[in-house]
C-alpha cells in the first residue's frame, strides 16, 4: 500500500500553511514529522482525513485518490484514522467501552480488545469511568482506540503528550510492532530523541514545505559532540569543514575516522567540553540547526 500527497496547498485567510507538499510512503514505515508550534502538522494531517475540504492536491491510496464527497470521505476513513482528541472521550464511559467501540465500527470484531488491553497494560484502569483517569491514562486509551480501529494508515498527532518514560517506551515498541504488521505510520511530535528510536524518516516542516529530511537508514556521517561555551569554541582553531556549533552551545565536529575521533575528542575535553560524545546528528540537533536562525557553520 502507498499512501501519496500531491500538490497539497492549505491556506486560512490568505495565509499558506502547506505549499504544495508532495510524499509517498509505503507500508511497513513510520515517519516522524517535526516543526515549532503553530508551523502545521495537525494541518496537514486535517487535509489528509479531508478534515478540511482539499481545494488544491490531492490524497491517494494506491493510486485512488479521494475526493470531498461524503461517500469518498467515508472510505477514506476506513482506511486511515488520526488519533482521538481527549477532548472527544465519553466521560462516562469506561475505556474497555471506547476500545470495544473502535473495534466494533472499524473491525465489526472485538475478539482484540483483551488483547490490547494487555498490551497497553490497562488492565488496571480500562474498566473504570474515562472521568477518573489522569492525561497518561487517557493518552494510553486514544492509542488503544487506534490499535483497535486497525487502519492500514495511522496518523498520529503528538502521541507521546502526557506519557511518563515507561509508557512513552511501551507506545514506542507497540508503534514498532504496528510497523512490522505492515502499517504506514506518521508520527507528528515534539520527543524528538524518541523519534530516533524507531521513525525510518524525520521531515522538518518550514514556511508550508519539508525543507529537510533526516532518512535513519542512510548512512550517516559521525561527529564528535560536546557542549562548550562561544568563547571556547572560537578557541578551538582549524576545524574541519562541515563543523557546526549549535545555539544550545553544542559543538560538532565531523570524523572520518578513530584517529580523528580521538584527536578531536581529546581537543573538546581540553576546552572544558560537557557531555562529549560520538555519533551522528540526531532529530534534536537537526531541529536546532534548522529552526535556530543564530546558528552558525565553521569555515
Ligand atoms: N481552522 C483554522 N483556521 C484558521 N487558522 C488555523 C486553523 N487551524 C490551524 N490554523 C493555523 O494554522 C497554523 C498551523 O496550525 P497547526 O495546528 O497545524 O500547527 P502544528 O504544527 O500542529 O502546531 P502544534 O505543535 O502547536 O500542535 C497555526 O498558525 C494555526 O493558528
Amino acid at each position: 500500500m502507498t499512501l501519496s500527497v500531491k500538490d497539497l496547498t492549505v491556506k486560512f485567510g490568505g495565509r499558506t500553511i502547506l505549499d504544495a507538499i508532495s510524499f509517498d510512503i509505503d507500508d511497513g514505515s513510520i515517519i516522524g514529522i517535526v516543526a515549532p508550534n503553530g508551523t502545521g502538522k495537525t494541518t496537514l494531517f486535517n487535509a489528509i482525513m479531508h478534515y478540511i475540504p482539499l481545494k488544491s492536491g490531492s490524497v491517494a491510496i494506491d493510486g485512488k485518490a479521494y475526493q470531498n464527497s461524503r461517500k469518498d470521505i467515508l472510505k477514506l476513513h476506513k482506511k486511515i484514522t488520526f488519533f482521538p482528541d481527549q477532548a472527544d472521550l465519553y466521560e462516562n464511559f469506561s475505556g474497555r467501552e471506547h476500545i470495544q467501540l473502535y473495534s466494533e465500527i472499524w473491525q465489526k470484531d472485538t475478539s482484540r480488545v483483551e488483547a490490547i488491553i494487555d498490551m497497553l497494560h490497562m488492565g488496571h484502569y480500562v474498566d473504570r469511568k474515562v472521568h477518573t483517569y489522569s492525561l497518561g491514562m487517557r493518552q494510553r486509551l486514544c492509542f488503544a482506540m487506534m490499535c483497535a480501529a486497525n487502519t492500514p494508515i495511522m496518523l498520529m498527532d503528538e502521541v507521546m503528550n502526557g506519557l511518563d518514560p515507561e509508557n512513552v517506551n511501551l507506545v514506542s515498541s507497540v508503534l514498532e510492532t504496528l510497523r512490522s504488521e505492515g502499517k504506514i505510520i506518521m508520527v507528528a511530535s515534539h520527543l524528538l530523541d524518541n523519534l530516533d528510536e524507531y521513525a525510518d524518516k524525520v521531515l522538518f516542516l518550514e514556511n508550508g514545505r519539508f525543507i529537510f529530511i533526516s532518512d535513519h537508514h542512510e548512512e550517516k556521517v559521525s561527529y564528535v559532540k560536546g557542549k562548550i561555551s562561544r568563547q571556547s569554541y572560537d578557541s578551538l582553531g582549524n576545524l574541519p569543514d562541515g563543523t557546526l556549533y549549535l545555539d544550545n552551545g553544542l559543538c560538532c565536529i565531523p570524523i572520518q575516522n578513530e584517529e580523528e575521533a580521538k584527536q578531536y575528542f581529546s581537543l573538546l575535553r581540553s576546552h572544558q567540553a560537557e557531555t562529549t560524545s560520538i555519533g551522528p546528528l540526531g532529530t534534536a540537533d537537526h531541529y536546532i540547526r534548522i529552526y535556530d536562525f543564530t546558528t552558525e557553520n565553521k569555515e
